[in-house]
């Protein structure tokens, strides 16, 4: 894999954990939707500033926006986000527009040829996708799938740090499992505590620690609160999964709570909703809860960590 083969040839040398998560993720998730790689790593840059785009958009789609207060003020956009969203748009589909000209040219697609290898590009051209269609598509889903799952991974590892002994408990657990050289999606179910160490990283820190806003269709009463109808609903998953009606201990790290339990990451139980829940909840779980844990443990597995300088970190309460 590009990012371990990278890291290796950093070895000795401060990391930017970061940078090479959202690459990684990145790569990962251009290979899956239009089977190109925009990444490179010996640059630790991603293509044409792509990683300062998608950034970009994730902040200012998760700016507080004054209009959502006082709705009258939306034309104005006092902020400058309509304006900021339509410039970020236009830079991204400039970088896909070539991608998605030359494969329309190419005509990839044979229609006839059943066992042709499909990407999700091509998918959505033969189904008739217009450019305007396609470029809003891909970019919802890099920016929904790279910012969210490389903030999991490098909590879990900024939470490992912390805790050396549960590292090394992640690392043995890999070390007993892992027979080859690379990490496959195969060997994941063996995998027990590294689930419970990155499902106890996202109770502390969702990626998405308000998931999206929400809007009541109905007026409806939620315990003691009326929620009028067409109001925003936010959750805060962050303060659920933090709880200590729910949770023993809340602010400490201890993946070992998840071993004993069966709480999964599809929202079935209210108390842990890192993707949501229900019809809203995020459709890029069953990719992220494959591909999040893949890197993870190719971090883990392949290289031992420490902070720069020898430096230490303070464990157990929660200062973030
Ligand atoms: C660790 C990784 C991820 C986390 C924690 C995460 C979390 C979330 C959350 C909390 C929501 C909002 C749910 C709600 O408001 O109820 C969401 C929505 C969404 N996610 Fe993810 N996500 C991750 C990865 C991905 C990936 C890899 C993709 C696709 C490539 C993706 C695509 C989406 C999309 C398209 C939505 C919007 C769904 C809608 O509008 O109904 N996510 N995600």
């Amino acid at each position: 894999m590009d990012m371990v083969r990278f890291i290796r040839t950093k070895v000795g040398e401060v990391i930017n954990v970061k940078e090479i998560t959202f690459a990684a993720v990145f790569s990962m998730l251009t290979n899956i939707l239009m089977s190109r790689d925009l990444v490179n790593f010996e640059l630790e840059s991603v293509e044409g500033g792509m990683s300062e785009v998608i950034r970009n958009i994730f902040e200012v789609g998760a700016a507080p926006n004054i209009s959502d207060l006082f709705p009258v003020l939306a034309p104005f956009d006092l902020q400058n986000l309509r304006k900021k969203s339509k410039e970020l748009y236009l830079r991204c589909s400039a970088m896909f527009e070539p991608i998605i000209k030359e494969r329309r040219e190419r005509k990839m697609i044979d229609e006839d040829d059943a066992s042709s290898q499909q990407d999700f590009l091509d998918t959505l051209i033969r189904n008739g996708s217009t450019d305007e269609h396609i470029n809003i598509l891909l970019l919802e889903l890099l920016v929904a799938g790279t910012d969210t799952s490389s903030s999991a991974i490098e909590w879990s590892m900024a939470e490992l740090m912390k805790s050396p002994e549960y590292m090394k408990k992640a690392q043995e657990e890999l070390k007993n499992e892992i027979n080859q050289d690379v990490i496959q999606e195969s060997d994941l179910p063996r995998l027990k505590f590294l689930h419970a160490c990155l499902k106890e990283s996202m109770r502390l820190h969702p990626p998405g620690p308000l998931l999206l806003p929400h809007r009541a269709i109905d007026s409806c009463q939620v315990m003691n609160y009326s929620i009028p109808k067409n109001s925003q609903v936010l959750v805060n998953a962050y303060a659920i999964g933090r709880d200590p009606k729910s949770w023993k201990d809340p602010l400490a790290y201890n993946p070992e709570r998840f071993l004993i339990s069966d709480m999964n990451f599809r929202g079935s139980n209210t108390e842990f909703i890192p993707f949501g829940a229900g019809r809203r909840a995020c459709p890029g779980q069953p990719m992220a809860t494959k591909h999040v844990p893949l890197l993870l443990a190719s971090l883990l597995h392949f290289f031992d960590w420490s902070l720069p300088c020898g430096k230490r970190c303070k464990r157990h309460r929660h200062d973030w």
